[in-house]
């Protein structure tokens, strides 16, 4: 499956840009709650959701434990994410569906740039010190330009969280700047960890920083922190994106990671971007799930909907 390749160029750094920006909590909760309660998902929508989640999922292994025969299954999941005789009951035996993209460590790589070869589907390297972001900028760097060489073509990137939690915008302006730049041609995501910074107003201007500094993707999480993605903290970066595009005409992807793991929570987080950004944003170029454990649930809930017989998780074969 191809989807356009959006690339941002970033902006100036603007200050004035972050001044107005004040997040009401009450407000961003109750919108929340209204999420698709016009019309709820359900039947061949439900299907043409999942199936879209599904080619939305950057499939993820990012345990000390990887090992080289893990990361090739985890690839042979993310060639056929779903058994053919459950795509058959839908007629989508033939569509080519794959995952979005296969997501690990550096020294993983090249184990799954192999494994995919042919596929188009390409592998994302969790970087510059994933998950704390603490390494000295020359390491981070490096690794950048490491991961690049190794065939990887997307990078998440992490920031440097007390540039966020200290109101330091140049100084993590400047930081994110530095990694696209080391990104060359790979497409940058940046993960801002919002489930350590104070408020939704930081995650607001630490979106909006980021942005102007070229990140193709904003992301929630690393998927380690006490707190990652949630939908509150996704509408705010997704109206940053859409704010940042009516200033720029650039569209900046989104990438909701960590402990999203049931096809329910995917279809939700689907609606959101589709009320609130349309529907560029429910394709792969412009939306990720960063996930682990999410497509056996999918996988799952296909099944059950195929047969009308509730599925069970050991009848799926996970990565
Ligand atoms: O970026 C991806 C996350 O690390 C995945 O988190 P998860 O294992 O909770 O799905």
């Amino acid at each position: 499956m191809t989807s356009p390749q959006y690339v941002n160029v970033g902006t100036d750094f603007h200050a004035d840009w972050l001044e107005d920006i004040r997040v009401n909590k009450s407000g961003v909760e109750r919108r929340v709650a209204a999420l698709g309660a016009a019309r709820p998902v359900s039947g061949e929508a439900q299907v043409a959701f999942l199936l879209k989640a599904i080619s939305c999922i950057d499939l993820t292994t990012l345990a000390g434990d990887d090992t080289p025969g893990r990361v090739e299954r985890l690839c042979a999941k993310a060639r056929n994410p779903v058994r053919r005789d459950i795509l058959a009951a839908f007629d989508m035996a033939d569509m080519g569906l794959t995952t979005g993209a296969v997501c690990v460590y550096h020294g993983m790589i090249e184990t799954a740039v192999k494994a995919l070869e042919g596929t188009g589907i390409p592998v994302a390297a969790v970087s510059t010190g994933f998950p704390a972001g603490l390494a000295p900028m020359e390491t981070r760097i490096e690794e950048i330009r490491r991961s690049v060489g190794a065939g990887a073509a997307e990078i998440d990137i992490v920031v440097t969280r007390a540039h966020v939690l200290t109101g330091n915008w140049p100084a993590l302006y400047a930081e994110v700047k530095a990694f696209k730049e080391a990104c060359g041609a790979a497409h940058m995501k940046a993960i801002l960890s919002t489930g350590e910074h104070g408020s939704l107003t930081e995650v607001a201007r630490a979106s909006m920083v980021v942005m102007m500094a070229g990140a193709d993707f904003i992301k929630t999480s690393t998927g380690m922190e006490a707190v990652n993605a949630t939908l509150p903290v996704s509408l705010v970066m997704a109206r940053m994106i859409r704010d940042f595009a009516d200033r720029t005409g650039i569209k900046v992807g989104y990438k909701p990671a960590g402990g999203i793991r049931k096809a329910a929570e995917a279809v939700r987080y689907l609606v959101l971007m589709k009320e609130e950004l349309g529907r560029d944003w429910l394709e792969p170029g412009l939306f990720r799930f960063g996930a682990s454990a999410l497509l056996g649930d999918i996988e799952r809930q296909l099944e059950t909907l195929a047969t009308g017989i509730p599925s069970a998780p050991w009848r799926h074969a996970m990565a």
